[in-house]
Parts: C-alpha cells; structure tokens; sequence
C-alpha cells in the first residue's frame, strides 16, 4: 500500500504565553488517490495540523513522512524543496499577487522549482487553467477576476509542479454555494482521473460527506478517521 502522507505521534505544545498542549499523539495515513476531510470545532488543532503536515512548522514531536520519506528533522532548504515538488496548498484566501495576470500567477512556484525552461512552465500553466475551464483568463489581471475565478486559479497554481498531495485549509470557506460546489467538483475529478491525493480541513459537513473519509478532531486529538 503506497502512502502518500503518514503521521506518526504527532505532538506539539504552544508553550507561550502558558504551556498549551494543542494536538495530543495524532497518528494517520492517506493513501495515493485518497480524498480525505478533516473537521472538528474550532480551536480543536486543524490548522496547526495541517501546517506541520504541510512540513511548514517544524516545532514538534513524532514523525511525518510523505512519499514514503521521513520529512521530520529535514533542513528548512530541503524541506523547500519537498514543499515546491510534492504538496499543492490551496487557502480560504487565494494569495493571488494583484498586480500579475492569471498565467504570471499560476507560473510562478513552476519557476521556483527551476526545473522546467520559461516555455514548458508557460505551456503547463496553460494546460491546467484549460482543464479548470478558465483557459480565457490567462492574460487578465489577478485583481479584475472574480472571487470564485480567483480561487479556481488559485487551484491552477497548486497544480503546476504536479504535486503529489494538493492540501486545502477552508479551501471554500470564503465561496458561495455554486463556486464551492464548483471547487468540491474539481477536487473529485483531480482525484479520479489524475489518481491526486486530497487532505482538506472544511467546516462544511455536505463537502466531507462527498469525499473518501472524515477525520474527525476534538481537543487535539483524532477521535474518529
Ligand atoms: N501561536 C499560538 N500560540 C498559542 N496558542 C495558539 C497559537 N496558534 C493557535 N493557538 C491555539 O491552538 C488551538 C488550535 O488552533 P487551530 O487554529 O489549529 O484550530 P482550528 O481547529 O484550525 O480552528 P478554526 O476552525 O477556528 O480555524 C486554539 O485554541 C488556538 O487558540
């Protein structure tokens, strides 16, 4: 069985301003081609998860692997790398540099990346705003699109180093019901036909219940996966 993330005995504490043990002994896996939700209330640890399993907060206990390779201990360089090669990260906010049009927007962790010459990053940033169905917004401006074109292009630009695992906090937490219906679609079909793996934190029970698996969070801990 390939796992695509693992998460063994996670632990953290916030240790200012007082001593808080924010998520307890979090062990889980998501396999390749999985589409898995995590929910739970508010305040029980889903974003400091998901930013450490993101490998963008190192400050804590346990081991993560993605891939199959131990993240946990990696220098902040090489887990740069890990970041731009393998995980996608899409927000409730898009992030999109006003000022650049679409394309410049999607293109831009393809150049980080370095891997790929200006032309092939510009093509593949193309092909997927074409498999968005926002290919006619390449040349406009971030800033003159709307909100749930934003975030659809914001999806765009997660997908243009073919991550391994797209990661979403409250990825349609700022949507109306139509462009989070429209963002939920993508997602599955991503899944189905690209055979991506999907790890959202959501607020939104109707979203979860569409997808592969919930992780359920309270106080912390995973009470039920
Ligand atoms: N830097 C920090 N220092 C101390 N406590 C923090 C810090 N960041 C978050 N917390 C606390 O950790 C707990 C978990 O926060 P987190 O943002 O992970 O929750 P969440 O489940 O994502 O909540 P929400 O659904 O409201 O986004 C909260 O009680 C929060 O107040």
């Amino acid at each position: 069985m390939k796992y695509v993330l693992e998460a063994r005995h996670i632990d953290k504490h916030f240790k200012k301003p007082v001593d808080f043990h924010v998520l307890k002994d979090i062990s889980f896996t998501v396999r390749q081609g999985e589409f898995a939700t995590v929910m739970g209330k508010s305040g029980s640890g889903k974003s400091t998860l998901l930013y450490i399993l993101s490998t963008m907060d190192t400050d804590y206990t346990g081991e993560l692997y993605l891939n199959g390779g131990l993240v946990t201990g990696k220098s902040h360089q090489i887990l740069s790398r890990i970041r731009n090669e393998h995980i996608g990260f899409v927000f409730q906010f898009h992030y999109l540099l006003s000022e650049f049009s679409v394309l410049e927007n999607v293109m831009l962790p393809g150049k980080k990346l370095g891997a790929r010459t200006e032309e092939q990053i510009e093509r593949d940033a193309r092909e997927k705003l074409e498999m968005l169905n926002i290919g006619y917004l390449a040349e406009k401006r971030a800033s003159r699109i709307s909100g749930g074109e934003k975030q659809r292009v914001a999806i765009a630009r997660a997908l243009i180093n073919n991550p391994t695992i797209l990661m979403g906090d409250e990825p349609t937490g700022n949507l109306d019901s139509y462009n989070a219906e429209n963002v939920l679609q993508i997602f599955t079909r991503l899944k189905e036909e690209q055979g991506l793996s999907l790890l959202v934190v959501t607020h939104d029970l109707d979203f979860a219940q569409r997808t592969d698996r919930i992780i359920e969070m309270e106080d912390g801990r995973i009470i039920k996966s």
